[in-house]
Protein backbone atom coordinates (compact mmCIF):
# COMPACT_ATOMS: atom_id res chain seq x y z
CA UNK A 1 0.00 0.00 0.00
CA UNK A 2 1.22 3.70 -0.78
CA UNK A 3 2.45 5.18 2.25
CA UNK A 4 3.99 8.70 3.10
CA UNK A 5 6.97 9.47 5.95
CA UNK A 6 5.82 12.29 8.36
CA UNK A 7 9.11 13.72 10.48
CA UNK A 8 7.28 14.37 14.22
CA UNK A 9 9.96 17.01 15.29
CA UNK A 10 9.99 18.16 18.22
CA UNK A 11 8.60 21.87 19.40
CA UNK A 12 11.60 23.26 21.76
CA UNK A 13 10.06 24.00 25.27
CA UNK A 14 10.34 27.70 26.65
CA UNK A 15 12.92 25.94 29.36
CA UNK A 16 15.36 25.16 26.58
CA UNK A 17 18.54 24.89 28.56
CA UNK A 18 22.27 23.21 28.77
CA UNK A 19 22.71 21.40 32.19
CA UNK A 20 25.74 19.15 31.29
CA UNK A 21 23.68 16.17 31.80
CA UNK A 22 23.99 13.46 29.41
CA UNK A 23 27.25 11.91 30.26
CA UNK A 24 28.74 10.18 26.79
CA UNK A 25 27.12 12.91 24.58
CA UNK A 26 29.92 15.16 23.88
CA UNK A 27 28.18 18.52 23.37
CA UNK A 28 26.13 18.28 26.06
CA UNK A 29 28.77 17.99 28.26
CA UNK A 30 31.51 20.51 26.79
CA UNK A 31 28.31 23.14 26.75
CA UNK A 32 27.67 22.62 30.63
CA UNK A 33 26.24 25.38 31.73
CA UNK A 34 26.14 27.99 29.24
CA UNK A 35 23.62 30.29 29.01
CA UNK A 36 20.62 29.05 26.20
CA UNK A 37 18.58 31.11 24.12
CA UNK A 38 14.96 29.38 23.88
CA UNK A 39 13.50 31.39 21.45
CA UNK A 40 15.94 31.24 19.14
CA UNK A 41 16.01 27.39 19.50
CA UNK A 42 12.15 27.23 18.72
CA UNK A 43 12.52 29.09 15.92
CA UNK A 44 15.16 26.88 14.40
CA UNK A 45 13.09 24.23 14.91
CA UNK A 46 10.08 25.80 13.32
CA UNK A 47 12.05 27.08 10.53
CA UNK A 48 13.67 23.37 9.75
CA UNK A 49 9.82 22.14 9.84
CA UNK A 50 8.47 25.05 7.68
CA UNK A 51 10.89 24.79 4.81
CA UNK A 52 10.56 20.86 4.96
CA UNK A 53 6.79 20.94 4.81
CA UNK A 54 6.97 23.71 2.21
CA UNK A 55 9.04 21.58 0.41
CA UNK A 56 6.21 18.71 -0.03
CA UNK A 57 7.83 16.33 3.06
CA UNK A 58 5.43 14.91 5.25
CA UNK A 59 6.13 16.97 8.37
CA UNK A 60 4.39 17.02 12.06
CA UNK A 61 5.24 18.20 15.49
CA UNK A 62 5.05 16.32 19.00
CA UNK A 63 4.99 19.19 21.78
CA UNK A 64 6.90 20.13 24.59
CA UNK A 65 6.99 18.49 27.70
CA UNK A 66 5.65 20.11 30.85
CA UNK A 67 8.83 21.76 33.11
CA UNK A 68 9.58 21.60 35.64
CA UNK A 69 8.36 18.04 36.67
CA UNK A 70 7.20 18.80 39.94
CA UNK A 71 6.33 15.18 40.27
CA UNK A 72 9.60 13.87 40.38
CA UNK A 73 10.54 16.67 42.39
CA UNK A 74 8.08 15.98 45.56
CA UNK A 75 8.51 12.14 44.88
CA UNK A 76 11.91 13.07 46.28
CA UNK A 77 11.04 14.98 49.29
CA UNK A 78 10.83 18.40 47.96
CA UNK A 79 8.09 19.81 49.92
CA UNK A 80 5.40 22.67 50.03
CA UNK A 81 4.08 25.13 47.59
CA UNK A 82 5.73 24.93 43.96
CA UNK A 83 8.10 27.78 45.03
CA UNK A 84 9.10 26.36 47.77
CA UNK A 85 9.76 23.19 45.89
CA UNK A 86 12.06 25.01 43.36
CA UNK A 87 13.45 26.94 46.46
CA UNK A 88 14.54 23.53 48.38
CA UNK A 89 16.05 21.85 44.95
CA UNK A 90 18.01 24.53 43.83
CA UNK A 91 19.81 25.20 47.71
CA UNK A 92 19.93 21.31 47.67
CA UNK A 93 20.72 19.83 44.54
CA UNK A 94 20.38 22.21 41.40
CA UNK A 95 21.46 19.33 39.20
CA UNK A 96 18.44 17.34 40.09
CA UNK A 97 16.31 20.96 39.68
CA UNK A 98 17.93 20.89 36.24
CA UNK A 99 16.62 17.01 35.62
CA UNK A 100 13.24 18.10 36.10
CA UNK A 101 13.69 20.82 33.74
CA UNK A 102 15.59 19.19 31.08
CA UNK A 103 15.09 20.12 27.36
CA UNK A 104 15.45 16.77 26.41
CA UNK A 105 11.94 15.85 25.16
CA UNK A 106 12.86 18.37 21.90
CA UNK A 107 15.14 14.89 20.44
CA UNK A 108 11.62 13.14 19.41
CA UNK A 109 14.27 10.19 18.10
CA UNK A 110 14.20 9.16 21.73
CA UNK A 111 10.49 9.43 22.42
CA UNK A 112 9.43 6.19 21.20
CA UNK A 113 10.17 2.92 18.29
CA UNK A 114 8.22 2.88 15.74
CA UNK A 115 6.96 0.11 13.11
CA UNK A 116 4.32 1.15 10.43
CA UNK A 117 1.00 -1.33 9.56
CA UNK A 118 3.17 -2.95 6.38
CA UNK A 119 5.73 -4.31 9.15
CA UNK A 120 3.52 -5.33 11.78
CA UNK A 121 1.35 -8.90 12.32
CA UNK A 122 -2.13 -6.88 13.59
CA UNK A 123 -1.54 -3.82 10.41
CA UNK A 124 -1.47 -1.42 12.87
CA UNK A 125 1.29 1.22 13.49
CA UNK A 126 2.91 0.41 16.95
CA UNK A 127 4.55 2.77 19.02
CA UNK A 128 6.82 1.74 22.46
CA UNK A 129 7.44 5.26 24.18
CA UNK A 130 11.44 4.73 25.16
CA UNK A 131 12.21 3.93 28.69
CA UNK A 132 15.31 6.01 28.27
CA UNK A 133 16.38 5.04 31.54
CA UNK A 134 20.37 5.19 31.30
CA UNK A 135 19.80 9.24 32.27
CA UNK A 136 17.86 10.32 35.43
CA UNK A 137 16.49 13.76 33.21
CA UNK A 138 15.51 11.52 30.47
CA UNK A 139 13.56 8.34 32.44
CA UNK A 140 10.46 10.35 33.15
CA UNK A 141 9.62 11.35 29.73
CA UNK A 142 8.28 8.34 28.48
CA UNK A 143 5.32 9.35 30.41
CA UNK A 144 4.48 12.62 28.72
CA UNK A 145 5.04 10.64 25.36
CA UNK A 146 3.25 8.32 25.44
CA UNK A 147 0.39 10.58 26.52
CA UNK A 148 1.28 12.95 23.66
CA UNK A 149 0.94 10.44 21.00
CA UNK A 150 -2.05 8.69 22.27
CA UNK A 151 -3.73 12.09 21.99
CA UNK A 152 -2.31 12.44 18.15
CA UNK A 153 -2.50 8.53 17.54
CA UNK A 154 -6.04 7.58 19.07
CA UNK A 155 -7.71 5.62 16.47
CA UNK A 156 -6.76 2.11 17.71
CA UNK A 157 -8.67 0.79 14.64
CA UNK A 158 -5.06 2.47 13.04
CA UNK A 159 -2.69 2.47 16.31
CA UNK A 160 -1.09 0.75 18.93
CA UNK A 161 0.76 2.70 21.78
CA UNK A 162 2.47 0.76 24.35
CA UNK A 163 3.65 1.80 27.53
CA UNK A 164 7.96 1.81 27.86
CA UNK A 165 9.37 -1.22 28.54
CA UNK A 166 10.22 -1.45 32.17
CA UNK A 167 12.84 0.97 33.62
CA UNK A 168 15.39 -1.31 34.58
CA UNK A 169 19.07 -1.19 32.97
CA UNK A 170 18.41 -5.10 31.00
CA UNK A 171 15.53 -2.77 28.87
CA UNK A 172 17.42 0.03 28.32
CA UNK A 173 15.69 1.99 25.28
CA UNK A 174 15.88 4.83 23.51
CA UNK A 175 13.56 5.05 21.00
CA UNK A 176 14.37 5.13 16.99
CA UNK A 177 17.80 6.40 17.77
CA UNK A 178 18.60 3.06 17.40
CA UNK A 179 16.09 1.83 14.85
CA UNK A 180 16.13 1.76 11.04
CA UNK A 181 13.37 0.44 8.71
CA UNK A 182 14.78 -0.63 5.39
CA UNK A 183 12.40 -0.63 2.45
CA UNK A 184 11.88 -0.66 -1.36
CA UNK A 185 9.65 2.21 -0.77
CA UNK A 186 7.70 3.27 2.68
CA UNK A 187 4.45 1.37 2.02
CA UNK A 188 6.28 -2.10 1.51
CA UNK A 189 6.77 -4.21 4.14
CA UNK A 190 10.47 -3.49 5.13
CA UNK A 191 13.30 -4.77 7.18
CA UNK A 192 14.14 -3.25 10.70
CA UNK A 193 17.20 -2.79 11.90
CA UNK A 194 17.69 -2.42 15.51
CA UNK A 195 21.19 -1.77 16.87
CA UNK A 196 22.25 -2.43 20.35
CA UNK A 197 25.09 -1.07 23.03
CA UNK A 198 25.31 -3.98 25.26
CA UNK A 199 23.55 -7.22 26.37
CA UNK A 200 22.71 -7.59 29.67
CA UNK A 201 22.63 -11.35 30.09
CA UNK A 202 26.12 -12.11 27.96
CA UNK A 203 28.85 -11.06 30.24
CA UNK A 204 31.30 -11.89 27.40
CA UNK A 205 29.61 -9.51 24.67
CA UNK A 206 31.97 -6.96 23.68
CA UNK A 207 30.71 -3.40 25.41
CA UNK A 208 32.12 -0.05 25.85
CA UNK A 209 34.62 0.76 28.91
CA UNK A 210 34.18 4.50 28.79
CA UNK A 211 31.01 5.77 27.83
CA UNK A 212 27.28 3.90 28.51
CA UNK A 213 25.78 1.99 26.20
CA UNK A 214 22.26 2.81 26.17
CA UNK A 215 20.50 0.38 24.29
CA UNK A 216 20.11 -3.31 25.14
CA UNK A 217 19.92 -6.21 22.75
CA UNK A 218 16.94 -7.41 25.39
CA UNK A 219 15.15 -4.28 24.55
CA UNK A 220 15.18 -4.22 20.99
CA UNK A 221 13.77 -7.68 21.33
CA UNK A 222 11.05 -6.53 23.57
CA UNK A 223 9.80 -3.38 21.30
CA UNK A 224 10.12 -6.12 18.33
CA UNK A 225 7.91 -8.78 20.19
CA UNK A 226 5.05 -5.99 20.92
CA UNK A 227 4.72 -4.26 17.43
CA UNK A 228 4.66 -8.59 16.18
CA UNK A 229 7.48 -7.96 14.03
CA UNK A 230 8.66 -10.89 11.68
CA UNK A 231 11.53 -12.84 12.54
CA UNK A 232 12.84 -12.94 8.94
CA UNK A 233 12.55 -8.90 8.81
CA UNK A 234 13.85 -8.43 11.87
CA UNK A 235 17.95 -7.48 12.21
CA UNK A 236 19.64 -6.94 15.89
CA UNK A 237 22.94 -5.60 14.56
CA UNK A 238 25.82 -4.43 17.37
CA UNK A 239 27.04 -1.25 17.54
CA UNK A 240 30.81 -0.69 17.62
CA UNK A 241 31.94 -0.08 21.83
CA UNK A 242 34.72 1.71 20.73
CA UNK A 243 32.57 4.48 18.79
CA UNK A 244 30.67 4.93 21.78
CA UNK A 245 33.82 5.44 23.43
CA UNK A 246 34.65 8.31 21.31
CA UNK A 247 31.12 10.29 21.86
CA UNK A 248 28.15 8.31 19.44
CA UNK A 249 26.15 7.48 22.24
CA UNK A 250 23.46 6.85 20.18
CA UNK A 251 23.73 4.92 16.50
CA UNK A 252 21.59 8.06 14.63
CA UNK A 253 25.26 9.68 15.48
CA UNK A 254 27.09 7.11 13.07
CA UNK A 255 24.55 6.20 10.59
CA UNK A 256 21.09 6.78 8.56
CA UNK A 257 18.95 4.74 6.77
CA UNK A 258 16.01 5.78 4.47
CA UNK A 259 14.41 3.11 1.69
CA UNK A 260 17.26 1.02 0.32
CA UNK A 261 20.12 3.07 1.61
CA UNK A 262 22.21 2.63 4.77
CA UNK A 263 24.31 5.70 4.62
CA UNK A 264 26.94 4.71 7.93
CA UNK A 265 30.63 5.35 8.93
CA UNK A 266 33.46 2.75 8.73
CA UNK A 267 33.31 2.02 12.38
CA UNK A 268 29.53 1.86 13.09
CA UNK A 269 28.99 -1.77 13.57
CA UNK A 270 31.10 -4.41 15.84
CA UNK A 271 30.85 -6.40 12.77
CA UNK A 272 30.62 -4.39 9.20
CA UNK A 273 30.75 -7.23 6.81
CA UNK A 274 28.46 -9.51 9.34
CA UNK A 275 25.86 -6.58 9.77
CA UNK A 276 26.11 -5.89 5.79
CA UNK A 277 25.30 -9.37 4.93
CA UNK A 278 22.46 -9.85 7.79
CA UNK A 279 20.76 -7.06 6.18
CA UNK A 280 21.64 -7.89 2.65
CA UNK A 281 19.58 -11.14 3.35
CA UNK A 282 17.13 -9.76 4.98
CA UNK A 283 16.22 -7.42 2.62
CA UNK A 284 16.25 -10.11 -0.43
CA UNK A 285 13.18 -11.83 1.21
CA UNK A 286 11.11 -7.60 1.06
CA UNK A 287 12.36 -7.65 -2.70
CA UNK A 288 14.99 -4.73 -2.09
CA UNK A 289 18.65 -4.71 -2.83
CA UNK A 290 21.05 -2.60 0.00
CA UNK A 291 22.46 0.38 -1.09
CA UNK A 292 25.22 0.48 1.70
CA UNK A 293 26.95 3.86 1.17
CA UNK A 294 30.13 3.53 3.54
CA UNK A 295 32.36 6.52 4.67
CA UNK A 296 35.98 5.61 5.62
CA UNK A 297 38.01 6.56 8.00
CA UNK A 298 40.27 8.14 6.27
CA UNK A 299 38.04 10.44 5.03
CA UNK A 300 35.86 11.50 7.83
CA UNK A 301 36.87 10.22 11.22
CA UNK A 302 34.85 9.17 13.89
CA UNK A 303 35.78 12.63 16.17
CA UNK A 304 35.09 14.90 12.90
CA UNK A 305 31.34 12.90 11.99
CA UNK A 306 30.31 13.05 15.84
CA UNK A 307 31.83 16.87 15.92
CA UNK A 308 29.82 17.54 12.42
CA UNK A 309 26.61 15.26 12.79
CA UNK A 310 27.18 14.15 9.18
CA UNK A 311 25.55 11.05 10.24
CA UNK A 312 22.67 12.28 12.40
CA UNK A 313 20.65 13.89 9.53
CA UNK A 314 17.98 13.19 7.71
CA UNK A 315 17.34 11.22 4.41
CA UNK A 316 14.20 12.31 2.82
CA UNK A 317 12.79 10.53 -0.37
CA UNK A 318 12.19 12.96 -3.34
CA UNK A 319 9.50 12.55 -6.34
CA UNK A 320 12.62 12.01 -8.60
CA UNK A 321 13.27 8.59 -6.86
CA UNK A 322 16.62 10.56 -5.34
CA UNK A 323 17.18 11.52 -1.74
CA UNK A 324 17.99 14.57 -0.11
CA UNK A 325 20.28 14.94 2.90
CA UNK A 326 19.17 17.46 5.60
CA UNK A 327 22.16 18.05 7.43
CA UNK A 328 23.72 20.74 10.28
CA UNK A 329 25.54 23.91 9.40
CA UNK A 330 28.17 22.66 11.10
CA UNK A 331 29.02 20.07 8.00
CA UNK A 332 29.56 22.92 6.05
CA UNK A 333 32.27 24.20 8.28
CA UNK A 334 33.92 21.22 8.85
CA UNK A 335 36.22 20.57 6.10
CA UNK A 336 37.10 16.84 5.65
CA UNK A 337 33.00 16.35 6.00
CA UNK A 338 32.34 19.12 3.72
CA UNK A 339 34.84 18.14 0.79
CA UNK A 340 33.23 14.37 1.56
CA UNK A 341 29.74 15.32 0.90
CA UNK A 342 30.53 17.24 -2.22
CA UNK A 343 31.47 13.86 -3.67
CA UNK A 344 28.42 12.37 -2.20
CA UNK A 345 26.29 14.47 -4.42
CA UNK A 346 28.95 14.28 -7.18
CA UNK A 347 28.61 10.46 -7.20
CA UNK A 348 26.00 9.92 -8.82
CA UNK A 349 24.35 7.62 -6.17
CA UNK A 350 21.21 7.81 -4.16
CA UNK A 351 22.11 11.16 -2.80
CA UNK A 352 21.27 13.94 -5.25
CA UNK A 353 20.64 17.33 -2.72
CA UNK A 354 21.99 18.64 0.66
CA UNK A 355 19.64 21.21 2.59
CA UNK A 356 21.34 22.16 5.47
CA UNK A 357 19.91 24.03 8.45
CA UNK A 358 21.54 26.44 11.35
CA UNK A 359 20.44 24.07 14.51
CA UNK A 360 22.79 25.12 16.85
CA UNK A 361 20.76 25.41 19.87
CA UNK A 362 19.75 21.88 19.41
CA UNK A 363 23.49 20.93 18.21
CA UNK A 364 24.98 22.38 21.48
CA UNK A 365 23.31 19.92 23.69
CA UNK A 366 24.17 16.61 20.99
CA UNK A 367 20.96 16.91 18.76
CA UNK A 368 21.09 17.44 15.08
CA UNK A 369 18.39 17.06 12.51
CA UNK A 370 17.21 13.44 13.01
CA UNK A 371 17.47 13.48 16.82
CA UNK A 372 14.75 16.48 16.25
CA UNK A 373 12.31 14.32 14.61
CA UNK A 374 10.69 10.72 14.61
CA UNK A 375 9.99 9.13 11.55
CA UNK A 376 5.96 7.64 10.97
CA UNK A 377 5.46 6.16 7.74
CA UNK A 378 1.84 6.03 7.06
CA UNK A 379 -0.84 5.36 4.42
CA UNK A 380 -3.11 7.56 3.53
CA UNK A 381 -5.98 5.97 5.64
CA UNK A 382 -3.65 6.42 8.62
CA UNK A 383 -2.73 9.60 7.75
CA UNK A 384 -6.34 11.14 8.06
CA UNK A 385 -6.66 9.03 11.01
CA UNK A 386 -4.43 10.98 13.07
CA UNK A 387 -4.54 14.17 14.80
CA UNK A 388 -4.58 16.99 12.33
CA UNK A 389 -3.80 19.66 14.59
CA UNK A 390 -0.52 18.69 14.85
CA UNK A 391 0.59 18.80 11.31
CA UNK A 392 2.55 21.39 9.88
CA UNK A 393 1.30 24.21 7.63
CA UNK A 394 1.78 27.38 6.67
CA UNK A 395 -0.68 28.86 8.78
CA UNK A 396 0.49 26.75 11.75
CA UNK A 397 3.77 28.06 11.60
CA UNK A 398 2.63 31.28 11.46
CA UNK A 399 0.55 30.49 14.61
CA UNK A 400 3.19 28.97 16.10
CA UNK A 401 5.93 31.67 15.85
CA UNK A 402 3.20 34.13 17.41
CA UNK A 403 2.98 31.72 20.76
CA UNK A 404 6.81 31.67 20.80
CA UNK A 405 7.34 34.93 20.46
CA UNK A 406 4.72 35.67 23.43
CA UNK A 407 6.05 33.24 25.69
CA UNK A 408 9.49 32.42 25.23
CA UNK A 409 12.73 34.39 26.70
CA UNK A 410 15.52 34.72 24.97
CA UNK A 411 18.09 34.27 27.30
CA UNK A 412 18.07 31.46 30.09
CA UNK A 413 20.88 30.95 32.65
CA UNK A 414 21.22 27.85 34.64
CA UNK A 415 20.65 29.94 38.06
CA UNK A 416 17.02 30.75 36.13
CA UNK A 417 15.88 27.64 36.65
CA UNK A 418 15.09 28.32 40.09
CA UNK A 419 12.94 31.33 39.43
CA UNK A 420 9.16 30.35 40.36
CA UNK A 421 8.17 33.08 36.99
CA UNK A 422 9.62 30.24 34.55
CA UNK A 423 7.59 27.64 35.79
CA UNK A 424 4.66 29.63 35.83
CA UNK A 425 5.42 31.15 32.31
CA UNK A 426 5.83 27.18 30.91
CA UNK A 427 2.50 26.12 32.38
CA UNK A 428 1.24 29.38 30.62
CA UNK A 429 2.59 28.35 27.09
CA UNK A 430 1.41 25.51 27.49
CA UNK A 431 -2.22 25.72 27.82
CA UNK A 432 -2.27 28.20 25.37
CA UNK A 433 -0.25 25.40 22.82
CA UNK A 434 -2.94 22.77 23.78
CA UNK A 435 -5.89 25.47 22.45
CA UNK A 436 -3.50 26.24 19.67
CA UNK A 437 -2.80 22.76 18.40
CA UNK A 438 -6.73 21.31 18.90
CA UNK A 439 -5.53 18.91 21.70
CA UNK A 440 -7.36 19.63 25.18
CA UNK A 441 -6.22 17.43 28.01
CA UNK A 442 -2.72 17.22 26.06
CA UNK A 443 -1.00 18.04 29.73
CA UNK A 444 -1.92 16.86 33.28
CA UNK A 445 -1.18 20.45 34.28
N1 LIG B 1 20.89 11.26 19.01
C1 LIG B 1 19.64 11.50 19.29
N2 LIG B 1 18.71 10.86 18.70
N3 LIG B 1 19.29 12.39 20.24
C2 LIG B 1 20.15 13.31 20.85
C3 LIG B 1 19.81 13.39 22.29
C4 LIG B 1 20.66 14.38 23.00
C5 LIG B 1 20.42 14.31 24.48
N4 LIG B 1 21.05 15.44 25.14
C6 LIG B 1 20.76 15.73 26.40
O1 LIG B 1 19.96 15.11 27.05
C7 LIG B 1 21.50 16.90 27.01
C8 LIG B 1 20.71 17.63 28.05
C9 LIG B 1 21.55 18.58 28.84
O2 LIG B 1 22.74 18.33 29.00
O3 LIG B 1 20.99 19.59 29.31
C10 LIG B 1 20.93 12.99 25.05
O4 LIG B 1 22.14 12.89 25.32
O5 LIG B 1 20.14 12.06 25.18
Amino acid sequence: MRAREFNFDGLVGPSHNYAGLSFGNVASFSNVKSASNPKLAALQGLAKMRALAARGFGQALLPPQDRPNFRLLRSIGFTGSDAEVLAKAAKESPVILACAYSASPMWTANAATVSPSADSADGRTHFTAANLNNKLHRAFEHVQSARSLRAIFKDEKHFAVHDALPGTPAFGDEGAANHTRLCKDHGSAAVEMFVYGRTEFDASAPAPKKYPARQTLEASQAVARLHGLSAERTVYIQQNPDVIDQGVFHNDVIAVGNGNVLFYHEQAFADEAGALEQLRRAMGGVGADLNAIRVDTAKVSVADAVHSYLFNSQLLSKDNGKMALVIPQECEENAAVAAYLQGLVASGNAVDELIHFDLRQSMRNGGGPACLRLRVALTDAEAAAMHQGVVMTEALYHTLVAWVEKHYRDRLEPSDLADPALAIEVHTALEDLSRILGLPGLYDL
